[in-house]
């Protein structure tokens, strides 16, 4: 990738255009708000000034709201070869392009896994995205060489990519971000009318729960309004929790003795599951390195080939944890490594054989 245009120079396009530019990309910058735009170039992300002709790559990162009718006026214009946004949300911004009639073989949704509570370009880092999930979400109609444009820019931000469905993304991510940044919310609400002798005690525990809850809501009401059912249905999981954990606490205040202990039963429940799940959260940049196993596809050079693989991983309910892609110098043909658990390299190995995927050893 030689050339990109970043549209939204806030916290995730800046990060990303300084990535791209310390890899020696020439990167456009272009927000409604001019001021943005300038913040990010004086900054190094790139250039004010308008591409002169068609980009590499297009990276839409503005909020969820404006994605498919930024993506959709930049198609229409013809401004690159590929088109991506970064938007926290997969299923509806795809589902608005479907709906407007676009051919989206350009296209593809992705959503890197890292961020901050605070917004705008001066907020960004290069660094940002490294060792970090980045969600891209192909289907059977995304174009190879726009997936291969996206994985480049995966690399270039040093993050990890992860192959999945938009609509599995957004139930994913309804769990692992959606939901507690209102539960971080919630927490955060108690302080608004507390004591100041009580508020000036706040320590670890408390800016760890909270950190979130700074984050801009009218981003995050975006956010939710993209996912309202997957994060209700978490949400009273977590109501129907801490009504079992509100009677345990009452029963702890009991005189009576046997009611004590169901009490104390029912709370050492809770800390027990928390740290069950707890030690399931991997590390800040990336889990410990975990082996995966690879299932070598040996493709054609033909358009459509990664995609399609990618799209028969997922109807087989395989998530592809990385990919690496070989190419064969002088042949029309590639390997394709995917790394999958290894308890799904199998079932992986055994459905792209029946779709017709020649496997390697
Ligand atoms: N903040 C995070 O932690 C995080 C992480 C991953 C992905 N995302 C996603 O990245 C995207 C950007 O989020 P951010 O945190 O960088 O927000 P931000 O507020 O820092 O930046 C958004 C930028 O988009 C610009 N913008 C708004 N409407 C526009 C329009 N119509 N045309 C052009 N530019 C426009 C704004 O002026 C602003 O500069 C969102 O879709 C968000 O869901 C955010
Ligand atoms: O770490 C933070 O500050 C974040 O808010 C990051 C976070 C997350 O929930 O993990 C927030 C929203 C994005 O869509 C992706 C990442």
């Amino acid at each position: 990738m030689r050339t990109a245009l970043v549209i939204g120079t806030g916290l995730i396009g800046t990060s990303v255009a300084l990535a791209l530019a310390q890899r020696g990309v020439v990167v456009h910058l272009d927000d409604h708000d001019p001021e943005q735009a300038r913040t990010a170039a004086a900054l190094g992300a790139g250039t004010e000034e308008p591409p002169a002709g068609p980009v590499d790559l297009a990276v839409v990162a503005a909020p969820p709201a404006h994605v498919a009718s930024l993506l959709a006026d930049a198609m229409t214009r013809g401004v690159a070869r590929g088109y991506l946004d970064v938007a926290s949300v997969k299923g509806g911004p795809r589902r608005e392009l479907e709906a407007r009639g676009l051919d989206l073989s350009a296209y593809i949704g992705t959503h890197p896994m890292s961020g901050r509570e605070k917004s705008g370009p001066l907020a960004a880092t290069a660094d940002l995205f490294e060792g970090r999930p980045w969600v891209l979400t192909p289907t059977r109609d995304t174009d190879t060489e726009v997936l291969n444009l996206a994985l480049e820019l995966v690399s270039h931000c040093r993050a990890v990519p992860v192959v999945m469905d938009a609509d599995a993304h957004d139930r994913a991510v309804a769990l692992v971000s959606h939901m507690p940044h209102l539960v971080s919310s919630l927490v955060a609400a108690r302080l608004e009318h507390a004591e100041e002798s009580a508020v000036r005690l706040c320590g670890g525990g408390i800016r760890d729960v909270t950190r979130i809850a700074a984050s801009d809501p009218r981003m995050w009401i975006d956010i939710l309004s993209a996912n309202p059912g997957p994060v209700a249905d978490l949400l009273s999981d977590v109501a129907a929790d801490l009504d079992g954990t509100v009677r345990a606490l009452r029963a702890l205040q009991s005189s009576d003795e046997d009611k004590r202990g169901e009490g104390a039963a029912g709370i050492a429940d809770v800390l027990r599951r928390g740290n069950a799940g707890q030690v399931r959260v991997p590390g800040k940049h990336g889990s410990a390195p975990r082996a995966y196993e690879a299932v070598v596809v040996l493709i054609d050079d033909q358009p459509g080939q990664l995609a399609r693989i990618f799209a028969d991983a997922g109807a087989a309910g395989v998530n592809i944890e990385d990919v690496r892609i070989e190419h064969a110098t002088g042949r029309q043909a590639g390997l394709v490594q995917l790394m999958v658990e290894p308890k799904a390299a199998l079932l992986l190995s055994a459905a792209l054989r029946e779709r017709g995927w020649a496997l390697r050893q």
